[in-house]
């Protein structure tokens, strides 16, 4: 295991010095601000894994070694004011014992050469911000900008541990920098830098493509990526992908636009309804039907043939990554589909009364999570509340779920509703057919049959229901064991 890693901040990295420049402030009294960027690093770091510190020079004015302490505090950092350099002990003793026994950074972007020799002298990494000229040749790590930081300690740090087994993972989202147990370092892709240079840094990027989708046009699902627009910062990682086809990505994008829409959903997961056998439930996807508009004489139509009656839950056909990707609807008959404001195109399925108890599964890496959440209770309750109107609503926001009174009437305890091992073994088909590293699906139990359907697929969900202490270490192996397998497929 490698070494505890201490990074120490000099004021001179987080101060703003424009603002005293610009004497900004109650008079006499010079504001002060933290520099452009400092804030997002020190939220960063504080949830990094990594000993961090704030320290300064001595004879720093009170009102800026004041802010620094508060700082230190608000992101429980610890606070070192440097004492004057006296003889050839430019350390405080606290550095001195730091550097004994941890990996120590110490970054500045004021170049004090007597320190700078110091901190070498005792194995004190330096990473200087700006002064080009000054820093060349002094064995010093160069940044040129705050941002650079954290992709800077996270490649210091593997070159510390000094073990391949040690993977630098970019990603978007928030994750500890520090080494997992199993040797990962995260750390985050910054967009106000070229993604290039970065990814040049990392050995492979984590990421959640369907949360960086700006627009989708719906008629282009089957064709997916076309018709999508992603953040500039991710069409870059796009691009960077696209030309060097060894660099790993989790997950490949081309396994993830099928999650993008629910007509490609339900082709998958009506492969999974082999997984029937004897004296078993059976496993299915919901009967559904995908419509270009809300005609009413034709759906009647579409609907027999599909042998698919009422009510029936209309869903976007985009499934995620917009906003209006959860706008549904609840249909009791024919005239409600008039100017009903579900987008298009939609896809029609059959509602499952599941006694307002949905099972949440999480497959991450090979290891099965589930969670029981409230669900939409069953039709007849919600039927009396439409009044005749089709009864709208977004799953993430307004889903109509069972009252407190509707929960009691459950006749049915959930551990003999589910057959778990019939899901997990749905789960293992669904990632073979998949490949992904890490999604999520929902299953109902359907009261009147006892079949379990599933009714949602997701790339990514956050698992939030899943305890941290199984989760993570599950999330980290599944990243692990998906980076080998990804470069077993490129060696080969
Ligand atoms: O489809 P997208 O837009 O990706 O949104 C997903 C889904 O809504 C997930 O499932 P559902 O909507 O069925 O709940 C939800 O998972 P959980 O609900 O299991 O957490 C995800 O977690 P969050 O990241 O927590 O929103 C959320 O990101
Ligand atoms: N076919 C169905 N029958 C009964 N309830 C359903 C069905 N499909 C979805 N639901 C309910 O609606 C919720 C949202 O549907 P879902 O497909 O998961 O949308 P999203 O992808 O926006 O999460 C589900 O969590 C479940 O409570
Ligand atoms: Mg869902
Ligand atoms: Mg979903």
């Amino acid at each position: 295991m490698a070494r505890p890693v201490r990074v120490v901040l000099d004021s001179s990295v987080l101060l703003d010095p424009s603002a005293r420049l610009s004497g900004a402030g109650v008079a006499g009294e010079e504001e002060v601000v933290l520099r452009p960027g400092a804030e997002v690093l020190l939220r960063r770091l504080r949830f990094s894994n990594l000993g961090v510190a704030i320290c300064h020079p001595e004879g720093l004015p009170t009102n800026e070694s004041g802010f620094l302490e508060k700082t230190a505090k608000l992101y429980s950092f610890g606070y070192m004011p440097l004492t004057s350099p006296s003889g050839s002990n430019l350390l405080n003793e606290l550095m001195l014992e730091l550097s004994r026994t941890n990996s120590c950074f110490y970054v500045t972007s004021g170049v004090h050469e007597g320190l700078l020799s110091e901190l070498h002298n005792h194995n004190w990494a330096v990473i200087a911000m700006g002064n080009e000229d000054v820093i060349k040749n002094s064995g010093v790590i160069h940044i040129s900008m705050l941002q650079e930081l954290l992709i800077t300690l996270a490649t210091s740090i593997k070159k510390e541990i000094g073990s391949s087994s040690t993977l630098v993972v970019g990603y978007r989202g928030a994750f500890p920098i520090y080494p997992s147990k199993n040797d990962l370092i995260f750390v985050p892709l910054s967009f106000e830098l070229p993604l290039a240079s970065q990814l040049q840094e990392v050995d492979l990027v984590l990421h959640k493509i369907t949360d960086e989708i700006i627009n989708i046009d719906p008629n282009s699902s089957i064709r997916f990526p076309k018709g999508i627009s992603f953040s500039l910062g991710m069409s870059e990682i796009i691009r960077f992908v696209e030309e060097h086809c060894d660099f790993c990505v989790i997950d490949p994008f081309k396994s993830i636009y099928p999650l993008l829409d629910r007509i490609q959903i339900q082709e998958i997961l009506v492969r999974l309804e082999g997984l029937i056998s004897e004296g078993r439930p059976k496993l299915r996807a919901p009967c559904s039907l995908k419509v270009e508009n809300f005609c009413g004489s034709e759906i009647q139509k579409l609907l027999a043939e599909a042998k698919l009656s009422f009510p029936l839950i209309v869903k976007p056909q985009v499934a995620c990554g917009v906003a209006d990707a959860h706008n549904m609807a609840l249909i009791f008959k024919i005239e409600e589909f008039s100017n009903l404001s579900v987008p298009l195109p939609a896809i029609l399925q059959e509602y499952i009364d599941h006694g307002s108890k949905i099972f949440k599964f999480y497959a991450i890496g090979d290891k099965i999570f589930h969670a029981i959440k409230n669900s939409m209770p069953n039709a007849s309750h919600l039927k009396s509340s439409s009044g005749g109107k089709p009864l709208t609503f977004n799953s993430l926001k307004t889903l109509p779920v069972a009252t407190k009174e509707q929960l009691l009437q459950n006749r049915v305890q959930d551990s003999k509703l589910l057959d778990i091992n019939l899901v997990e073994e749905a789960a293992k088909l669904l990632k073979e057919l998949l490949g992904l590293t890490i999604f999520g699906f929902d299953v109902v139990v359907q009261e009147s049959s006892g079949d379990h359907v599933i009714v949602d697929l997701n790339y990514l969900p956050s698992f939030k229901e899943v305890p941290d202490n199984e989760a993570m270490p599950a999330f980290w192996d599944a990243i692990k064991q998906s980076y080998e397998s990804m470069k077993r497929m490129t060696q080969t």
